[in-house]
This record gives structure tokens, C-alpha cells and sequence, in this order.
């Protein structure tokens, strides 16, 4: 099986290890210890790149950067490198105390391999899924990460060539009927990427799945070995290729949107726990055009979905383009408007449909219903982190501009977005900042919230921000939407990946609980961190053996 081989840093393959037997087994073979590898810095990693290229030919090894990828460590932070090997676990020495209420595994996906050969890839969005584990427990850590075995992955190593449709990459064709026959299976959908690489999610029944923005990018995986374990099969037939890469799961239900490319709209659509059947709540058609816009998150409140139409909208012209275009698989169309539709959970039906200021966004943060002193709901409170209607963000978001910093303030700003939508019958919604967006730097994205406050009215937000000047988000932030003032945690150079709030069992104050964050290290290290959720100050630090790629979105799987 693939999957059972390995490349250690070395480049050697190796068998499932623990940190213990990587240390030795580093030490054998090249006379230098990980922990020399950590204390000396790079040199070892460069040495162990030479070894690598001389004795690592096989295509199941992943093995460290091919030429055309830069290995100088002053151009290429280790956020932005592909990640060393396919898999590893170990025990990490821990600084600070864990606390010991603190049982359970967080994962976190996130696209970590950017090349296939001598081929890298444009886009961060386009990297084959890596999930990262850190499991808690007795005050002991114990981490390690695993490619996730896609289909695209899988023939991606097998033919050394990028076989589906990513994010922004799309197969060369031999010829022009190869190309006209990749066209037909882009309609069914056959040569889309099941490559789940955005998130990692628990459903209600225990199952773990990652996911991306395609369907068939559903995949099971096992919380505890992060091996993949087959397809997450709809069982539906209500068919479409794309879906929202944020569902909204709780132990209950699992809440999606299921864009319309045909005839632009969207479904909301819901799944029981134990099953693999979305049923439909409702239907809600566009009220711009020419197509829905990108729904990669959506929020919601205790009755409603809220069904945003950006102008930034799907394009099926850019689907079907070889090369990709500045925005992608979208167009910018501001003359469409943008719209932020409210579908009532229990009857399927849309309250109201308000327009609202042109918006940029990703990620919706949390959103409430407000009510007048008779009880009735008069408005919603919706949050994201804005891009202030600037797509700009997406291209920042290729690995060239990733990899090239030079100290510029290049990260286009942003702020925490709040909607208000009127449940009055009036036709426009606000969109106003939540809080003065130098709190956070100006910059604001990858925001996780307590779970137990979604969709009521809530305080703390957690997300990365901005140390300016920077090209991406370099901060971790807590927001506190009440005395609307953030608090900043910052380490030079390092990439954080998002803070993901874990509550402390019984708590009844919000904040009450920790934040997990991964940092990429300019110096090639990594560490796992925990922050206090209320004084939002470090607790404890857990050094990796080496620095992992910057990943995206991550789960809490507790110890039962
Ligand atoms: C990593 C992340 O946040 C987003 C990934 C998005 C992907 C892989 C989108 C892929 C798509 C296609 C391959 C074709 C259809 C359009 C679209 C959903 C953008
Ligand atoms: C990392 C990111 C945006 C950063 C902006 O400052 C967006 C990620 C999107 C997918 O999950
Ligand atoms: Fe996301």
C-alpha cells in the first residue's frame, strides 16, 4: 500500500515511526540528531535535501522540494513549502502546562503539498490536503499529520502529473481530443478534484470528514491513524458538483448550501445524523445574475439560514479556461449587486431578501437574531471578515506572492463585517464594521467562535489579523464586540494558523477555555500553541520536529 511508505526527513522511506525512532533514525544515518536538526537550525534540513535527491527516486516517497521550488529558507518560509514527508506522529515535550480538562483530538486540514515532481503548483488552494492531529490528554500531546489519499493525490503520484481539475491547475491535454474529452467529463463532473483540503469536520454520528468546495471531495477519514478511509457517498439524488466548503455542523444536523449554476440559485439542504441523506429546506433564486455568487461559508442564526449572493460569482466560462484567469472559477460583477437572503429553518420559506453594500468575504463569522421588547425578531446580525469588496485578496493568495516578501505591507486590509438585515419588509440591509479595524490590523480572516454560542448573540471572536507591515495574516486575535477592542498575539515572522476555540467543560462564562493555533516559523521550526481564551496569553508551547505548511480549517473530536 502507498500509504504505508514514507520518506523521513531524510528523505529515506522509513516505516511508521514515533518521534523517538525519527530522532534515532536521523542520528544513524547522517550523524546529526533532530534535536541538532532543531538547535543548528537549517543546515542539517539542507544537507538532508541533497541526501534526498541522490537516494530517494521513487514516486511513492514525497520527498522535499524539487529545483524549480525554492529551498532557500530566506525566500521560502516553511508556511509556503510543501510538507516533508507523507506522514509522522510523535510525543511533543511540552512548555507551560496543558491543562489537564483538556481531552481530545484537534485536526486540522489544509492544502500541504504544492508540487507534483518539477511542477508547482499557482495557487494555496490548489496544495494536496494534509491533516495535522494534535491530541490532548493527562497533559500530554502527542501530533503528527498525514496526507489525505484522494483520488487526485493518488493519480497525481502514480502518473507524476496533475490528473483533476483543482482549485486554479488544470490537466495539460496531449492533444486537442483529449482535450474536447476532458470538457465532456468536466459536465459530469469526472474530472473535478476530489482533493479535500479546506476542512475537517465531526458529524453528529462521530464520523470525521474532510472537505473541499466539490462534492466528491467528501472524504471519511480516521481521527486517530488520519487515514483516509473512503468516499462519504451522498446517498441523495440531488446532484450538483459544488457545494459550501463551511457546512454548519453541530451534534444535531449538518447544514449546507448547494449552489445552482443552471439556474442560479441555491438550495439549503440538510442531513440527519447517522445518514447520508441531505433533504431539501428550501430554494432560493438569485436576484442578480448571471450566476450564484461563491458560497464558501455561510451563517446562521437559532430559525434562519442567511443565503449570501456576492457579486463575486461562479463562471462557467472560467471553469472550462486551461489557464487560470485572476479570479479563477468566479467574475467580479458589481453591476449584479450583491443580496443576503433569509430562509426560516422550519418552513423552507425566505423571509425577506435584502440587498446590501458590495462585500468581499470568505468566512462568516457567527450571526443573531435581534428582538424588540415583545419578543419578536426584528433584524439579524450577520459577521464576516470583509475584504472591503476587494477580490485582490485571492490573488494575494498565490503561492508566488506567498513566497516572496520582501517586507512590503502588501495584505489588502480587511474588517469584521456586520450586516444588518431587517425583517420589516424593507429592501436594503447595512454593512458597517464591527469594531475600528486597526484593533486587528487592519487585517481579518480565519475567525473561530465558542460552538455554543452559534447563531445567538455572542461576544468573542477569535481570528488571525495583521502586524503590519505584512503580506498575510500574522497575528492571532480575540475581538470583543462589546468594549470593541482586540487582543493581539504576535511572534515575528511566524505564520499562525486559525485559532480554534475549545470550551472548558462546564463553563458558563464565553471565553472561558482554550484557543489551538499551529505556527509556521521563519525559521523552518513549528510549534503547536495554546492561548488562554479570556487572558488570551500563552500557556503552553509544544515544539514539532520540523515546521508544517500553513493549513486552513480545523475540528474538535473529543475524548469520549
Ligand atoms: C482550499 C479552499 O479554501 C478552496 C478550495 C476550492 C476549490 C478546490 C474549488 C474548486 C472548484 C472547482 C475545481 C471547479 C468548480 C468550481 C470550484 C468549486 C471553484
Ligand atoms: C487564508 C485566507 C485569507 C486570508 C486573508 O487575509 C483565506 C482562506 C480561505 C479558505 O479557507
Ligand atoms: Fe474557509
Amino acid at each position: 500500500m502507498d500509504s504505508l511508505w514514507f520518506s523521513d526527513i531524510c528523505g529515506h522511506h522509513v516505516s511508521p515511526f514515533t518521534m523517538l525512532d525519527f530522532d534515532q533514525s536521523c542520528h544513524r544515518k547522517h550523524g546529526f540528531s533532530l534535536e541538532n536538526k532543531l538547535v543548528f537550525g537549517r543546515k542539517p534540513y539542507k544537507q538532508a535535501l541533497t541526501i534526498a535527491r541522490v537516494v530517494s527516486p521513487s514516486q511513492l516517497a514525497i520527498v522535499p522540494s524539487p529545483d524549480k521550488e525554492p529551498v532557500d529558507p530566506d525566500q521560502s518560509h516553511v508556511a509556503w513549502t510543501s510538507v516533508k514527508q507523507e506522514r509522522w506522529e510523535g510525543e511533543l515535550v511540552v512548555q507551560g502546562e496543558i491543562p489537564l480538562w483538556l481531552k481530545g483530538t484537534y485536526l486540522r486540514n489544509g492544502p500541504g503539498l504544492w508540487h507534483i515532481e518539477d511542477y508547482n503548483f499557482r495557487h494555496l488552494f490548489d496544495g494536496y490536503a494534509t491533516l495535522v492531529k494534535l491530541h490532548f490528554e493527562d497533559g500530554r500531546l502527542i501530533a503528527g499529520h498525514r496526507q489525505i489519499e484522494s483520488e487526485a493525490y493518488k493519480a497525481a503520484k502514480k502518473n507524476k502529473k496533475i490528473c483533476f481539475r483543482e482549485f486554479s491547475e488544470v490537466p495539460k491535454h496531449e492533444n486537442f481530443m483529449a482535450y474536447v474529452g476532458d470538457l465532456a467529463k468536466l459536465f459530469s463532473g469526472s474530472s473535478l478534484t476530489d482533493n479535500a483540503n479546506t476542512g475537517v469536520v465531526k458529524l453528529g454520528d462521530g464520523r470525521v470528514v474532510c472537505l473541499t468546495e466539490t462534492q466528491k471531495g467528501s472524504l471519511v477519514i480516521d481521527p486517530n491513524s488520519l487515514e483516509t478511509l473512503g468516499r462519504f457517498e451522498y446517498s441523495d439524488s440531488l446532484g450538483g458538483l459544488i457545494h459550501s466548503a463551511h457546512p454548519i455542523v453541530t451534534d444535531a444536523e449538518f447544514l449546507t448550501l448547494l449552489p445552482d449554476l443552471l439556474k442560479p440559485g441555491y438550495l439549503v439542504v440538510r442531513m440527519e445524523p447517522g445518514t447520508n441523506e441531505r433533504k431539501v429546506i428550501g430554494r432560493v433564486n438569485c436576484s442578480g445574475g448571471p450566476a450564484p455568487g461563491w458560497v464558501h461559508s455561510f451563517p446562521v442564526t437559532q430559525h434562519y439560514v442567511v443565503v449570501p449572493e456576492m457579486p463575486l460569482r461562479y463562471c462557467a466560462q472560467n471553469l472550462l479556461r486551461a489557464e487560470p484567469t485572476p479570479l479563477y472559477k468566479f467574475e467580479w460583477h458589481p453591476q449584479s449587486k450583491a443580496f443576503l437572503h433569509v430562509m426560516c429553518k422550519a418552513s423552507g420559506k425566505v423571509v425577506t431578501s435584502v440587498e446590501v453594500p458590495l462585500f468581499v468575504t470568505f468566512h462568516f463569522i457567527n450571526a443573531y437574531e435581534e428582538e424588540d421588547e415583545d419578543g419578536r425578531v426584528t433584524s439579524i446580525i450577520a459577521d464576516c471578515c470583509e475584504h472591503h469588496a476587494d477580490t485582490s485578496i485571492l490573488d494575494q493568495l498565490r503561492l508566488k506572492n506567498l513566497r516572496f516578501f520582501k517586507g512590503e505591507d502588501v495584505l489588502p486590509d480587511a474588517r469584521v463585517g456586520r450586516f444588518k438585515i431587517p425583517l420589516d419588509g424593507s429592501r436594503n440591509g447595512k454593512l458597517e464594521a464591527a469594531l475600528e479595524a486597526d484593533e486587528h490590523g487592519r487585517g481579518i480572516d480565519m475567525c473561530s467562535i465558542n460552538p455554543a454560542y452559534l447563531g445567538k448573540k455572542y461576544r468573542y471572536a477569535y481570528a488571525c489579523g495583521a502586524q503590519r507591515p505584512c503580506h498575510f495574516p500574522n497575528t492571532l486575535t480575540k475581538l470583543d464586540f462589546v468594549e470593541k477592542k482586540a487582543k493581539n498575539w504576535y511572534d515575528e515572522g511566524a505564520v499562525p494558523s486559525e485559532p480554534f476555540f475549545v470550551a472548558r467543560p462546564g463553563a458558563t462564562e464565553e471565553d472561558d477555555g482554550v484557543v489551538i493555533s499551529l505556527i509556521s516559523e521563519k525559521n523552518g521550526g513549528g510549534y503547536a500553541l495554546l492561548l488562554d481564551g479570556s487572558t488570551f496569553k500563552e500557556i503552553t508551547r509544544a515544539k514539532l520536529p520540523y515546521g508544517l505548511p500553513y493549513g486552513l480549517h480545523g475540528c474538535w473530536v473529543p475524548k469520549k
